[in-house]
């Protein structure tokens, strides 16, 4: 089967690397942002992961006529009822990974290790530019530490602490991290469905 083109709607150099060894057994080929000049910055205006991933996948696939999968994704801590959730990226600073965490530390500084469970979340959108949609989401729990330990993966991960490795995501191997995160939960239910949808 020849080679299939899609764009991964995301500015999110780390999310970039995932999604290429995530996609690279099934024999499609990824563009991201970082690829195209021209494309303005989609605003992601919605209150949930899902309506960020389409407002982001939807825009970009009209902009480029292409195939576009736009992944919305975040952290949800228990304690602070699902913050920092759809705004995880511009939590404390925009984008600043070291001021984000910085903030959560200090907002659970009070919370006992019993109490500071976590999640990752993702919603993938992936569109066609005819208006063909498949939506797939994916979890992974965990705890979030009081200090960061790790130097791989990006944002959130020195923080977040998985039960199953007993590592936190910082600390895994990309292909550790790919095996149990949202992302790669998500994008395995996606390829699952992916031949049919591309049928269509
Ligand atoms: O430690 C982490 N490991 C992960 O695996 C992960 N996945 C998401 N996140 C956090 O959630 C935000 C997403 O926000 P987001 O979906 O808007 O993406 P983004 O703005 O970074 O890029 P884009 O895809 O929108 O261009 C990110 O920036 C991170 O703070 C993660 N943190
Ligand atoms: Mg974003």
């Amino acid at each position: 089967m020849s080679s299939r083109h899609i764009v991964v709607a995301t500015k999110n150099p780390g999310k970039a690397r995932e999604f290429r060894e995530l996609f690279a057994s099934k024999n499609v080929t990824v563009q991201t942002l970082a690829d195209f000049d021209q494309l303005p910055t989609i605003e992601e205006t919605g209150t949930t992961f899902e309506e960020n991933a389409t407002i982001k996948a939807t825009a970009i696939s009209k902009l480029t006529n292409l195939p576009v999968v736009a992944d919305d994704s975040g952290l949800v801590v228990a304690a602070l009822n699902g913050e920092p959730g759809i705004y995880s990226a511009r939590y404390a600073g925009d984008h600043d990974d070291q001021a984000n965490n910085r903030k959560l530390l200090a907002k659970l500084s009070a919370v006992p290790d019993s109490q500071r469970q976590a999640a990752f979340h993702t919603t993938l959108v992936l569109v066609k530019p005819n208006g063909n949609k498949l939506v797939t989401e994916g979890t992974v729990d965990g705890k979030i530490l009081t200090t960061p330990h790790g130097e791989n993966g990006f944002g959130y991960d020195p923080l977040f602490w998985v039960p199953a490795f007993n590592k936190t995501m910082a600390e895994m191997t990309d292909e550790e991290k790919n095996s149990i995160s949202h992302r790669g939960r998500a994008l395995r239910k996606m390829l699952v469905q992916f031949d049919d949808w591309w049928e269509k």
